[in-house]
């Protein structure tokens, strides 16, 4: 288990009253062109905050985004505008170890803003973290692991270049689990794709594929059974968010692969709905649809009630958003699926001092206090939009 007996002034101690917060757009280009159903993207956009408290500690926190507003309804442009006019001015003076109390008076400040109000209560635990010296994950339920198996996604849509890549990955001992994008050509060139990619990766790596929303309820049925013929072991949101009947149906069919919940699981009521429909085999969790490691914590426990297994899912992370995931995964007793956090390595460089290790197939939990990583400020103004 990671050191967690770090000391701190006992003046640090005193005042947790949030004092101020500051929000910063950041655009990092990434090493290669990244290809979903719905969008594409050669950088990654993030609104990172720090919040200061009275007792000086500084906490931090990254919302991601990813092509804009395309994959969610938020663009950095808009969390900016929110997290400064209206989720900021909510929480000054508050003490910051008030987690559930933010939670709310960010819910009455403004509707939904997910990814925002993400940002910001990870920032709190941070700081509350630093202040105490322990990590996040102590307010969290405490540690079960200290590393999580971990994938990479397989997304330029060159089936060659994809096998060379996942080859390097699985060379390196970095990745054995690739997650291929799919849905932004027809349904047959991704079968043909696919076809290539089992075949090179044989009996070495287990495939996964998310389609992000691109099918109708009529082409997942037709190719559903093709996937688990090649072996693809689970199928992210075949069908739009709104689908859930059709997620319920194709899951029902015989011959389909487990399904993985993605896009329509934003809060804890789409969870339960999810579950009560009987539509997914398992849950991608993200910080940017459930607002915040707590609201994250309501999403698992409705799954885990209904059977339905954890998957550790990202929006392209920094090392910032990944290690505040890797907090709150390492509390779950079960994650049956592991996780992506590849984030950080798909950046051409990251935001903080001491990126997060990758080796073995796992990513490792960072041991220092709070989310366990710091922000380096001459990168952040690097990457800051003028
Ligand atoms: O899962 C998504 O829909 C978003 C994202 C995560 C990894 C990736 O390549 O895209
Ligand atoms: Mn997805």
């Amino acid at each position: 288990m990671p050191d967690s007996t770090i000391t701190i002034p006992a003046d640090l101690r005193r005042d947790l009253a949030i004092e101020s917060v500051r929000s910063t757009i950041v655009d990092v280009p990434t090493v290669r062109r990244h290809k979903l159903s719905q969008t594409s993207v050669t950088a990654q956009s993030y609104v990172i905050v720090e919040l200061r408290l009275a007792n000086g500690a500084v906490g931090i926190g990254e919302a991601a985004t990813l092509g804009g507003p395309r994959w969610s309804e938020e663009s950095v442009e808009a969390m900016k505008a929110n997290i400064d006019t209206y989720l900021a001015p909510a929480l000054i003076g508050l003490a910051a170890d008030r987690f559930e109390a933010a939670g709310a008076r960010m819910d009455a400040a403004a509707k939904r803003n997910n990814a925002a109000k993400a940002a910001i209560e990870t920032a709190l635990f941070d700081a509350v973290g630093k202040t105490l010296g322990i990590p996040a994950a102590l307010l969290l339920g405490g540690m079960v692991r200290d590393s999580v198996p971990v994938l990479w996604t397989l997304a330029s849509g060159d089936p060659d270049q994809e096998i060379e890549e996942a080859e390097r990955k699985l060379a390196a001992r970095l990745h054995d689990t690739f997650k291929v994008k799919i849905g932004a050509q027809a349904p047959e060139a991704d079968l043909a794709r696919l076809r290539r990619l089992a075949a090179a990766l044989e009996g070495r790596a287990r495939l996964i594929v998310d389609a992000n929303q691109a099918w109708d309820e009529t082409t997942a049925a037709r190719c559903l059974p093709q996937l688990a013929e090649l072996g693809i072991a689970l199928v992210e949101q075949p069908v739009p968010a709104w689908n859930i009947g059709a997620m319920a149906r194709l899951r029902a069919r015989p011959g389909t692969p487990p399904l993985l919940a993605d896009e329509c699981v934003f809060d804890a009521h789409d969870m339960l709905a999810v579950a009560q429909a009987a539509a997914a085999d398992a849950v991608s969790l993200k910080l940017v649809k459930h607002g915040g490691l707590l609201g994250l914590k309501k999403v698992a426990a409705v799954a885990e009630a209904a059977g339905i297994g954890l998957y550790g899912g990202c929006l392209l992370e920094s090392s910032i958003g990944a290690a505040a995931h890797l907090q709150v995964f390492s509390t779950f007793r079960e994650l049956a699926w592991g996780c992506e956090h590849f984030g950080p390595q798909i950046l051409v460089d990251d935001l903080v001092e001491e990126p997060l290790r990758f080796a073995d197939f796992q990513v490792h939990l960072p041991s220092r206090p709070g989310i366990g990583v710091t922000l380096d400020q001459a990168r952040l103004r690097r990457y800051a939009r003028p």
